[in-house]
């Protein structure tokens, strides 16, 4: 098993999402940015660590938002997702190919990572302001 975490990162009612460049795997698709667990790390170093390489951003990790599988060809995945925010420093796209701040009324017209569609799904039904100060 695969275990990865990603970041819904969250500014003015919207969220931040990344679409995985032709040289990623699962390739075109958009994704809550973030990646693999490496030892001895822990969860919440892993989002946060992940952001930095990716977005060159430092966040801030509010919650968990939810867990959940997925099996891709190449491997079983654990997708462990935080509601963050950006603690400092400027968005610099580092792997991506795009990224797009949305309303989470807007997500349903991304593809997204099958991995992704209940995250997204989740996001869609309970929303995510009421429990934000944002
Ligand atoms: N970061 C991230 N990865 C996701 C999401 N959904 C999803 O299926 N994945 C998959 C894609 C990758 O197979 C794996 C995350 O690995 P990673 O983002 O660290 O990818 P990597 O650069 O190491 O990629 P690779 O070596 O597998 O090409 O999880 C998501 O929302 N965020």
């Amino acid at each position: 098993m695969i275990t990865v975490t990603a970041a819904i990162i969250v500014s003015n009612r919207k969220v931040l999402i990344t679409k995985r460049s032709e040289n990623m795997s699962i390739p075109n698709l958009w994704e809550f940015p973030g990646g693999k667990l490496k030892e001895n790390e822990s969860l919440e170093d892993c989002v946060v660590r992940e952001i930095n390489e990716e977005l060159r951003v430092r966040i801030k990790v509010l919650r968990h938002f939810t867990t959940n599988h997925h099996r891709y060809d190449f491997g079983y995945i654990k997708l462990i997702s935080f509601i963050t925010k950006i603690e400092s420093g400027f968005i610099e796209l580092k792997e991506h190919a795009d990224i797009k701040w949305v309303g989470v009324d807007d997500l349903s017209n991304y593809k997204f990572a099958p991995a992704d569609i209940p995250v997204v799904r989740k996001l869609e039904e309970e929303g995510i302001w009421a429990s934000i100060q944002d």
